[in-house]
């Protein structure tokens, strides 16, 4: 079976040839509307007993993965209008489009968006609670898939083997919008312990702010090129340039995120976007590692694992959580 990601916000292939489509569902973020669906190419005509024509897949296919911005959830109406994913992908051969159209979703916007897609698309969303989703997804994707799970420290990624037997308890970390910690028991078994409001959200919305960013892309770019030097203020910087280790603090620890800017006398236009997002993307990603840490120290829990679009295999943003896991051990 293949994986296929064919779409990213606002950009989207609206012929692509799909054959027969099925498992078709949506997860509703407050930033992301993530939608995926099988389809199956290799089929042959089939005549029912009514004397239909119809489809029969051989069972080998792809999954596809898209995404929109939840703020433009007409392109993905759209998308899968044109798709007519809710149908099968194949209108005349399917159930007709009636009331009756259940399609699986989860995340706030299930709740939130339900009448629109009724009234759009006439489709009924099947709402499953988005934490239960998380705990299956992840329990599956650590159990199922090879290779899945991975640590990332000062730019090395080593995969790490999960021993079935040995899995939980573990703490899920989830960064979205905002920040869910669930401690995760077994299968279905879990507790969400904490979170944070401090998330994917706050990065997007207040360097948005900051920087005139059109895009979350151009934000985390941008923050590759930065220097948070030119904004944080440092133990150095408070320390004469020195070290504070008595109690373990060096001289480049951050000892204020952006807190050079009470004291540099600079507009915002002083600064450069690369270092404000640089700064931001840091105290962010400290402050989750941080707040996770003590989580699994409160429960007792030796492993973290974290997911969420926040992260989506940004190098950087995993190197800073690492760092900060590992501040204090
Ligand atoms: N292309 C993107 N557009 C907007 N946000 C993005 C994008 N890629 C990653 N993100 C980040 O991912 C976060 C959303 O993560 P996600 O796991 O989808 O949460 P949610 O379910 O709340 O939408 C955003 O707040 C932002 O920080
Ligand atoms: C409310 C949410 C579960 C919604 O999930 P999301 O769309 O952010 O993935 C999440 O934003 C969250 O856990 N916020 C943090 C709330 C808090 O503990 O302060």
């Amino acid at each position: 079976m293949d994986i296929l990601e064919v779409g990213i916000p606002g950009k989207w292939e609206p012929n692509l040839p799909d054959g027969h489509i099925s498992h078709f569902a949506l997860d509703i973020g407050g930033s992301l509307i993530k939608l995926v669906y099988f389809s199956t190419n290799d089929e042959f005509d089939v005549v029912d007993k009514a004397g239909r024509l119809g489809k029969q897949s051989l069972g080998k296919g792809r999954f596809h993965f898209a995404n929109f911005e939840t703020s433009k959830i007409n392109d993905c109406l759209e998308f899968i209008q044109t798709k007519q994913l809710h149908l099968g992908g194949c209108q005349h051969l399917e159930a007709p489009p009636t009331d009756t159209t259940i399609i699986k979703a989860t995340g706030g916007g299930s709740y939130k968006y339900a009448d629109l897609f009724k009234e759009k698309l006439g489709i009924c969303l099947d709402k499953e609670d988005e934490m239960d989703c998380l705990v299956a997804g992840a329990n599956f994707l650590l159990k199922a898939v090879h290779q899945e799970a991975f640590t990332f420290m000062h730019g090395q990624k080593e995969f790490v083997n999960i021993d079935h037997n040995d899995l939980y308890p573990y703490l899920l970390v989830n960064i979205g919008s905002g920040v869910s910690m669930l401690k995760v028991d077994g299968e279905g078994k879990f507790e969400r312990v904490s979170g944070t409001n401090v998330g994917g959200g706050t990065f997007w919305g207040l360097g948005r702010l900051l920087t005139n960013c059109k895009s979350f892309d151009e934000l985390l770019e941008l923050s590759h090129k930065g220097n948070n030097r030119m904004i944080d203020m440092l133990v150095g910087d408070i320390y004469g340039g020195m070290d504070h280790s008595k109690v373990g603090l060096s001289s480049t620890t951050i000892a204020s995120s952006f807190g050079k800017a009470v004291s540099d006398n600079k507009e915002l236009a002083d600064y450069r976007p690369e270092d404000i997002s640089r700064s931001l993307l840091r105290m962010i990603s400290n402050n989750i590692g941080q707040i996770s840490y003590l989580n699994a120290l409160r429960f007792g829990l030796k492993r973290i694992f974290f997911g969420g679009f926040f992260i989506g295999g940004h190098t950087y943003t995993m190197d800073t959580i690492s760092v900060a896991v590992h501040f204090w051990r």
